[in-house]
């Protein structure tokens, strides 16, 4: 059984609101538990590549640690041998030699692990992004309404992206760099373990301070992404064709700009101060480890004063081993650091995954009684929308009605009485806040949520087209559809006649948000993309309003065609377009207040015959001109 109604529904991800709003009181990453067992789970596909990664890794660390003894080598046995006989070429080639193949060897085996590294890391992040976008197809209707589109964008794009380089470092770098420091460690300490204490005696409060660095480049990365999803939403907005169009016509571009710069004068702020905020923690690393030679040349002085046996060769090879190892230290730092400051990115990115739809499909799903395929019935619904005052009126108060199949009925009334939201309940785009919804006999919250979709059609006040083909559009209903259905379709949407005018005919673009078409094509393109889905419950909002009056007459008789033998819960302003409605629902906030046929509604002289008479006198003047 599905949770009844929004305040009884789970604590809908739905609820959060605009991250702009929410970040200002609140610049903290968002807290995820067990966040890093979480980010390890997502590499868990790859587990083979790593293990291939991890063996190379640890051949190569290996190999690297091998060197700097031959150094010591070829100084003690080959440059100087014991006895001061000169050095000893036959021996200095052998060890110079075996130096040369494990160079060769070890970049070699880089190269390979790079390909397993880069190929995991870009994977799982490739992963992320994919689970992010279906996760949030999932979401339900009200989140995209009070969501900046810009803003989930910015997730997907700004904050996945953003955590690719950690992803991949995570893989090798750490544990890679990790080898090599022991490594170096274990051969430093066996050539002299008190040097080996000289070289590491800082490093504890160097752990400690990057530890704190990170907490502050988590903070400052927080805001970084905060800033960057506006600045995605500023754009999306404004350099949308709709958003270009109100700057344009209301001459806002410099304000618009205005907007941007100042946006992007605090990410560029942010940027610096996120690159900044390690670079005095590194400068300091840098010259602690630079001076770590010095130091160990003076202890080495003391330590042979006082007796110990320590061979130039031994010193050579220690510094060498120390110096080697400072960029892996500084690498293995910095990656810590990177790791802390990705935190704050994986964190927004499970936020938008942790989000749980407030509509999810029946887990037990009914499945739909073919022989009741058309009945639509609203029992005693009443709907508050998600985001709405809690003690506000319900925009649908207690809302009872029936259509049985292949009937058509219209709904009327004031602007704002809730007509299009009745539209909305039926293929369960909300949730009835009580009462139920019902689609061929059983509640839309039981039913086979994919049935329920296949058999609704809507054709909504604003239609929407993919900035793609005529004919891809239309194919977003039936993508297996031949070409005589696209272009039977389009001809009782009485548009195919148009698109035929096209040079490119069907495979005319339509531009962003069809906009190369004009509204009433944009309209006719819309209804025959529906038509061909062929749906048993038609939801007509406004369907005709975008039309010429003799277009408006042509696609009527198209749309009545259409209807026969379907069922069609139609919302008109526009009275003329309904007069033959088998019933006629007239709303005013929320409620019916009339119910009847065309006839019976004007002889009762309500609300539907003043409406009525309110727009004969409207439409008069025009009809005059
Ligand atoms: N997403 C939303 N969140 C909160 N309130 C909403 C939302 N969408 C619509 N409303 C409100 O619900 C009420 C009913 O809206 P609805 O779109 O159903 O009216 P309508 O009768 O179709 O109006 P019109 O004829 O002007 O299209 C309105 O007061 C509107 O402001």
């Amino acid at each position: 059984m599905t949770m009844r109604g929004a305040g009884g529904g789970p604590p809908a991800g739905g609820r959060m609101r605009d991250e702009s709003v929410i970040r200002a009181a609140n610049e903290q990453a968002p807290k995820i538990d067990g966040l890093w067992q979480r980010v390890l789970h997502l590499f868990s596909p790859y587990r083979g590549k790593i293990a291939i990664a991890l063996v190379l890794v640890l051949i190569t660390a290996a190999i690297s640690v091998l060197p700097p003894l031959l150094t010591e080598q070829a100084f003690d046995v080959g440059l100087f041998p014991p006895g001061g006989t000169g050095p000893n070429i036959g021996e200095l080639w052998k060890i110079v030699g075996l130096m040369a193949v494990l160079w060769v060897a070890s970049s070699a085996l880089g190269v390979v692990q790079t390909y397993f590294t880069a190929s995991v890391g870009n994977s799982v992040m490739g992963d992320l992004r994919v689970r992010l976008f279906d996760h949030l197809q999932r979401m339900e209707l009200a989140f995209f309404t009070r969501t900046k589109t810009g803003v989930i964008q910015s997730r997907l794009q700004n904050d996945v992206g953003g955590v690719a380089s950690t992803l991949q470092s995570m893989i090798t770098s750490v544990v890679g760099n990790i080898v090599t420091v022991l490594a170096a460690v274990v051969a430093m300490a066996l050539l002299s373990w008190q040097l080996t204490i000289i070289a590491f005696v800082l490093m504890p409060a160097l752990v400690w301070a990057q530890r704190r660095v990170g907490q502050v480049r988590a903070r400052i990365a927080t805001k970084t992404q905060e800033s960057l999803s506006e600045m995605t939403a500023i754009t999306q907005e404004s350099l949308s064709v709709s958003g270009i169009l109100l700057a344009k016509s209301f001459g806002r571009e410099e304000a618009e700009g205005q907007r941007y710069r100042s946006e992007n004068d605090r990410q560029i702020g942010l940027q610096v101060k996120q690159t900044m905020s390690g670079q005095t923690f590194f400068a300091f690393v840098s010259i602690v480890f630079s001076l770590v030679p010095a130091a160990v040349y003076i202890v080495g002085a003391y330590l042979i004063t006082g007796g110990v046996d320590l061979t130039a060769g031994a010193i050579v090879a220690f510094t060498t081993v120390q110096t080697r190892l400072t960029m892996p230290l500084i690498g293995l730092m910095r990656i810590g650091l990177e790791v802390q400051t990705s935190k704050a990115l994986f964190a927004r990115i499970f936020e938008y995954l942790d989000l749980r739809p407030a509509i999810t499909p029946s887990p037990a799903p009914i499945a739909l009684d073919e022989s009741r395929l058309g009945e639509v019935e609203f029992e005693h619904v009443s709907f508050r929308y998600p985001d709405a005052e809690v003690d506000s009126a319900p925009t649908l108060d207690d809302v009872s009605f029936t259509v049985r199949p292949g009937e058509f009925v219209a709904f009327v009334g004031p602007s704002g009485a809730g007509k299009t939201t009745i539209g909305y309940l039926v293929p369960r785009l909300y949730e009835v806040s009580s009462g139920a919804v019902r689609f061929a006999g059983a509640d839309v919250r039981d039913l086979d949520h994919d049935a329920l979709i296949a058999n609704t059609g809507i054709v909504s006040q604003e239609s929407y087209l993919f900035h793609a083909s005529i004919a891809e559009n239309l194919r977003f209903a039936k993508p297996d559809a031949t070409q005589a259905e696209i272009e039977e379709a389009c001809r009782q949407a009485n548009i195919h006649e148009t698109i035929s005018k096209f040079p490119d005919g069907y495979e005319t673009l339509v531009g962003e948000r069809g906009y190369r078409l004009s509204g009433g094509e944009k309209q006719r393109v819309a209804i025959a993309r529906v038509l061909l889905k062929d749906p048993a419950v038609l939801v007509l909002d406004e369907a005709t309003s975008a039309l010429d009056t003799r277009s408006e007459r042509f696609v009527q008789r198209a749309l009545d065609e259409a209807s026969r033998g379907r069922t069609v819960l139609a919302i008109a302003h526009r009275l003329s377009t309904v007069k033959d409605a088998d019933l006629i629902c007239v709303i005013d906030e929320g409620r019916i207040v009339e119910r009847g046929n065309h006839a019976e509604l004007m002889a009762r002289g309500g609300l539907y015959a003043a409406l009525h008479e309110e727009q004969r006198t409207d439409v008069q003047p025009e009809l005059e001109t």
